[in-house]
């Protein structure tokens, strides 16, 4: 167990000797003596191989394997690592399938087998008898008491371990199913699961699925290809999986030159207190729990308390999980496609049910910046009037340059107006905005104006304004009178996106606010990608090079006067930090409800697209959290649109907070 809640688990397969339990015993502690884990699996009836067949009968082959176990249980003793291993053990007149539970140099418990397959290629009722709830609570071995039954769970700090065996995850309720809802975290399994075609991806969904559906995780260890080949291959598959998530598997099978000998090897660190914020956010995982009717009896395997938050405690050098630094967007894979597809139909559709309750001759008006979100709001809503056979000129696109417009995204702005062919309409908002600044009695920049002031000698006279002057009302004046034209056009469609949302990057009444918002829950960091991915994809040139060059373009609200070389001086990333940065934050917060120290953490192992110095990550967190907090008052009042992801920011859906709450417990 280390900081932060990360619990490593090894699931390993060695090479097996069949029905020899002093080479298996060896071969089991070398591997343990070169791993570095809490929990270390192995196989079903490991350590004397599956395939014994009738041999389980021979009183030499149970001796010699009590000898192992002993003999292994006293190794544990100079480590801490929690050893689960698989043998046939007797009890009274019958032999059973068990899993023991080996720590600090004790046999802990033993668990044994619910569910025994006696069918086609399984000969399990020969050998041994299912567990029972007639099996005494304790059995002894080398003269100690151990506990024994299904009932039990193993205490190790924040872990809470509960075992199963092979075919007990391939029934309709697996036990392992119960002990999630007795307070399981960490399950594992012992397998001997031969391979036949197909069965890897069987198991793989199984173990997703059984993960996803305890909010748990869940190891996997099966019997390796030194198993008997009479009649069977056993391919060594060990995976672990993670609430729904494959963390990673291998197998001897697809080893590179694989023999009777291969052994394999899977370790992962599985984050306890991601399950846990699941678990408690999750309210039906709970209801579960009246279900239960079995008493669940722990075995504490820690010495003293081990919380995984205590500061005292150190996370290992390496993490071995990854750590994605950019959670929102789709992964490189043979599903990236449909995935991409999936994203856009789902905003196409919300947005084609939203404009169905309205009069067909209603016009949708975007305001076209040449930036990154209008141009993804433009590309649904040309799909939405494509998809209902509405022409595309009913789609109105307002550019409406003002003291910050750029002649690099006003042409961007034009030149995807003219290529898609919708309605294009040109509106210079200085005017408006300079009139409003007079009934205001404002001095934009701390310039004076009058009523001889016209719109090009005020954008003169704001090519000398040092670049270190700010004018909050200067930028907003200018958001809200292009809403307020936009309003005055018809159905206004939102361009605004959830990074911006989360830190309050928007003017209020402004681009805050629309009829109906498409990108209300896409992260700037998706909508870049979006855009490139729509580029590649749905377009060719010239509208491919267009869509590059806006999503090369930097991010800008373009309200503040360009550089003396008409260049975007305004750039958001330099004054609030890089949304790739707050885009992790955004997830791990929201999505998971991370400690500040564990998001830093997390982001000192994630692999940016730029490597950001510790201060910097630090120093940007901050801003996000004290904008977070500050910003919530505008996410109250956004409109309506669809939530596409695992995270969104809607007050109505996701994420209700006050706007009233104080972030310094969070910082
Ligand atoms: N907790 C609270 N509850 C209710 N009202 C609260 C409040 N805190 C402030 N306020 C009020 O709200 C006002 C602040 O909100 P607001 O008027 O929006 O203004 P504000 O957030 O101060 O400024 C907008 C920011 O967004 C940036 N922006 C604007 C437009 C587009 C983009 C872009 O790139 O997408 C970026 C712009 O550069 C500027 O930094 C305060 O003056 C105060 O009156
Ligand atoms: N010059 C402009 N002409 C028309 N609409 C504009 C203009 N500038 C801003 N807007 C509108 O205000 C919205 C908010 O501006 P913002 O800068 O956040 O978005 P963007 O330019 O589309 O993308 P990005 O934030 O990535 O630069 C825009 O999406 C657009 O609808
Ligand atoms: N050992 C076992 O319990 C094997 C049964 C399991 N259903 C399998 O097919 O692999």
């Amino acid at each position: 167990m280390t900081r932060h809640g990360f619990f490593r688990i090894s699931a390993a397969s060695p090479a097996v000797s069949v029905a020899n339990p002093e080479a298996n015993g060896r071969a089991t502690m070398q591997l343990i003596d070169k791993l570095d884990s809490d929990l270390v699996l192995f196989p079903e009836l490991g350590l004397t191989g599956y395939t014994c067949g009738d041999l389980f009968a021979a009183d030499s082959l149970i001796d010699a394997t009590m000898v192992e176990l002993v003999r292994i249980a006293e190794s544990s003793a100079s480590h801490n690592q929690i050893i689960v291993v698989g043998l046939p053990f007797r009890i009274d007149d019958s032999l059973m399938n068990v899993a023991a539970v080996l720590h600090a140099g004790r046999i802990k418990g033993i668990v044994p087998k619910s569910y025994l397959p006696t069918y086609r290629e399984f000969y399990e009722g020969r050998h041994f008898r299912p567990a029972s709830r007639h099996d005494p609570p304790h059995v002894i071995v080398d003269g100690q008491a151990i506990p024994f039954g299904t009932d039990l769970l193993f205490a190790f700090g924040d872990a809470v371990i509960a075992v199963e065996i092979c075919e007990d995850l391939w029934t309709p309720i697996p036990p392992s199913s119960r002990a999630a809802l007795a307070g399981a975290n960490v399950l594992v399994n012992l397998s001997a699961s031969n391979d036949t075609i197909g069965k890897a991806a069987w198991r793989r969904d199984l173990l997703r699925s059984q993960s996803g559906r305890c909010i748990a995780a869940y190891a996997y260890a099966s019997a390796g290809p030194g198993e008997s080949s009479s009649d069977l291959v056993f391919g060594g598959h060990c995976l672990i999986a993670e609430d729904g998530v494959l963390l990673d598997e291998a197998r001897s099978l697809l080893a590179e030159r694989p023999t009777s000998q291969t052994e394999t090897v899977v370790t992962c660190d599985v984050d306890l207190q991601k399950l846990a914020h699941d678990r408690q956010v999750i309210g039906s995982f709970d209801d579960g729990k009246q279900s239960l009717q079995t008493e669940y009896r722990r075995v504490d395997l820690s010495r003293g308390p081990l919380r995984s938050n205590r500061e005292d405690l150190q996370p290992r050098a390496t993490l071995l999980r990854k750590v994605d630094a950019h959670p929102f967007v789709p992964k490189q894979s043979a599903e990236l496609e449909s995935r991409c597809e999936e994203i856009f139909a789902m905003q196409t559709v919300a947005l084609t049910k939203r404009l169905a309750r309205l009069p067909e001759t209603t016009p949708l008006a975007i305001g076209i910046s040449g930036g990154l979100d209008s141009t993804l709001a433009l590309l649904v809503a040309l799909r939405a009037c494509d998809a209902m056979q509405r022409p595309r000129r009913s789609i109105i696109g307002l550019t409406m340059p003002g003291f910050g417009t750029t002649e690099h995204t006003k042409t961007s702005a034009n030149d995807l107006i003219k290529l898609t062919g919708i309605t294009g309409e040109t509106i210079d908002i200085r005017d408006l905005c300079l009139n409003t600044f007079l009934a205001i009695r404002h001095k934009p920049l701390g310039i004076s104006i009058d009523s001889s002031t016209t719109a090009e000698s005020l954008q003169e006279s704001l090519r000398d304004v040092p670049s270190d002057r700010g004018d909050l009302t200067f930028e907003n004046v200018q958001a809200r009178i292009r809403t307020m034209l936009l309003m005055s056009r018809g159905f206004v469609l939102g361009t605004g996106d959830m990074s911006e949302q989360a830190l309050g990057w928007c003017t209020y009444n402004a681009d805050h606010i629309s009829m109906y918002n498409v990108n209300t829950s896409i992260p700037k960091t998706l909508v870049r990608f979006l855009v490139r991915f729509a580029a590649d994809h749905y377009h060719e040139d010239p509208t491919t090079e267009l869509l590059h060059r806006v999503a090369d373009t930097p991010i800008s609200p373009e309200l503040l006067p360009p550089a003396a070389d008409g260049s975007i001086r305004q750039e958001t990333e330099a004054s609030i930090g890089a949304y790739e940065l707050h885009d992790f934050f955004l997830y791990q917060f929201v999505r998971y409800g991370f400690r500040r120290e564990k998001i830093l953490f997390l982001a000192k192992q994630a692999s940016f697209s730029q490597p950001f110095e510790n201060s910097l990550i630090e120093k940007t967190l901050a801003v996000f959290f004290d904008r977070f907090f500050k910003n919530q008052f505008k996410r109250n009042c956004v409109p309506d649109g669809p939530k596409v992801g695992s995270v969104s920011l809607s007050p109505r859906g996701d994420w209700r907070m006050p706007s009233d709450a104080d972030s310094d417990a969070f910082l």
